[in-house]
């Protein structure tokens, strides 16, 4: 049996019931097949892939709050860090009842590519917990977030691992949790990104992950000898990368005609109004069924739906396993060109395999969502050097970091003659450096 796939099938069975573990490994492997192939003697006397596949340190803990009515609740926290080889542990904190251990590992194990990818020094991490802030009062939501960071304060910091915001973590969660950090820890640190522009917080940190996905979609065009401008979008979600993809899309002359939450979603002909999705999810945390109030042409349906509507390029932005086969076979049917992974993992295996049979332009998340964790490592070299860049500049760096990361993931996979696999290029262009720098550490 190959190297790649005894670790496939170790990793199932030391980890059972972690399926979306399972799915974000085995991507990875067999991406790193050619790559792996070629180095194995090497690899399996190192056992590197057996560490790759194994988190650092995992750590999980109770956390208890009290709710409005006095009612005592407890939910289970989690932070995996991951790896890292390249630098301090680096990723968000996802607020979602679907939140368990294998979530949180499938999460962990993309972003050490991920970040690899970004160029700049960050390794490897994720947490979160089961708690729900959907209908809780701020006070609750307080009440949470500091009996979070309680546990949680005591295994990070600004060169150990460093947080920031996630499925349900904006920038409401990340204040609670950075003022319950600086009272326990007694530091004044970047120890969290994401935060608010008065405390720390990097201008474009809030619109990085979306605007960042355009931007790489846009150069994946490019260099195929396409335009986005003209072109007809669909995005699902309407969080923070739905929110700034769609506004990124129409700055850059595309048109987004959809967006979704997890009720629902709706379809906006002449093209979905930013301003009125950013009040109804930003300032009054309501259901999308309120986006008809504000374009009384838009529809607005139950349940999921937005990959059936005929557009170009498709965006997906909510969850991970949002897209699957039959998705993906009306995609191709309506003549979508491209799909660009602005959530982690939103497309299924099966779905992947499709697009990239039918040459559809696939950009994975770790590659097409990576502008979010980038920006973040700009909000902490900003904070080190205790100054603050403007808008534009740190917009200008984003830019440029989600265009290398287009041309580093098309050249990897041109160098291993899968030349318009992105896939395959992505995974062995953040590969190739955590790999160097795995070695070059010894065996730890
Ligand atoms: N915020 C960031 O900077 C980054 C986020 N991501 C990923 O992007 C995705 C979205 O994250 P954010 O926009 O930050 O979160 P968010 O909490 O702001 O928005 C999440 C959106 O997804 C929808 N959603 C969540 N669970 C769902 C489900 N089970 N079914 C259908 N819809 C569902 C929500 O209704 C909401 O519209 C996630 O996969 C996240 O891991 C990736 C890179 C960076
Ligand atoms: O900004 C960050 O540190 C993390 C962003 C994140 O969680 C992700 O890239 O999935």
């Amino acid at each position: 049996m190959s190297y790649v796939d005894e670790i496939i099938e170790a990793v199932v069975a030391k980890n059972p019931s972690e399926p979306e573990f399972h799915q974000a490994v085995k991507e990875v492997m067999e991406s790193l097949r050619v790559v792996v192939d070629a180095n194995e003697e090497k690899f399996r006397k190192d056992a590197l892939l057996e560490r790759l596949v194994e988190p650092e340190r995992q750590i999980k803990f109770r956390v208890p709050w009290v709710d409005d009515k006095g009612q005592v609740h407890v939910n289970t926290g989690y932070r995996v860090q991951f790896n890292s080889a390249i630098g301090p542990y680096k990723g968000g904190l996802r607020l979602h009842p679907s939140v368990n251990l294998g979530i949180i590992k499938f999460l962990g194990f993309e972003q050490i590519f991920k970040n690899s990818l970004t160029g700049l020094p960050i390794g490897g991490g994720k947490g979160g917990s089961d708690f729900d802030p959907k209908g809780r009062s701020d006070r609750e939501v307080m009440a949470f977030c500091q009996s979070f960071m309680t546990e949680l304060c005591k295994h990070i910091g600004a060169d150990t691992d460093v947080p920031a915001g996630d499925i349900g973590t904006g920038g409401r969660e990340i204040g609670y949790m950075f003022g319950q950090y600086k009272r326990i820890r007694g530091v004044y640190e970047g120890v969290l990104t994401g935060k608010g522009l008065s405390y720390g917080g990097s201008l474009a940190r809030t619109e990085a992950t979306g605007y960042g996905l355009l931007y790489l979609t846009e150069e994946l065009l490019k260099i195929n000898g396409m335009d986005i401008a003209g072109k007809t979008v669909a995005v699902s979600g309407s969080g923070n990368v739905a929110i700034y993809a769609i506004q990124k899309a129409h700055q850059l002359g595309a048109k987004c005609v959809t967006a979704s939450d997890s009720t629902g979603w709706v379809y906006d002909p002449e093209g979905i109004d930013v301003e009125a999705l950013k009040e109804i999810k930003e300032v009054k945390r309501a259901r999308l069924t309120e986006y008809k109030n504000y374009r009384p042409n838009s529809e607005y349906h139950e349940g999921k739906g937005v990959w059936n509507i005929k557009v170009d390029i498709a965006l997906p932005c909510a969850t991970q396993n949002e897209l699957d086969i039959e998705d993906a076979k009306t995609l191709v049917a309506n003549g979508c060109i491209a799909v660009g992974e602005g959530a982690n993992m939103p497309t299924t295996l099966e779905a992947t395999e499709y697009f990239l049979a039918n040459k559809v332009l696939f950009a994975p998340g770790k590659a097409a969502n990576a502008g979010g964790v980038a920006t973040s490592a700009l909000e902490m070299s900003q904070n080190s050097e205790r100054l603050s860049w403007t808008f534009e500049e740190v917009d200008a760096k984003l830019k440029q970091i989600m265009v290398n990361i287009t041309h580093n993931m098309a050249d990897a996979a041109k160098r291993y003659n899968a030349e318009g696999n992105y896939v395959i290029g992505a995974n062995i262009a953040g590969f190739e450096k955590v790999v160097e720098a795995m070695t070059a550490q010894g065996i730890c």
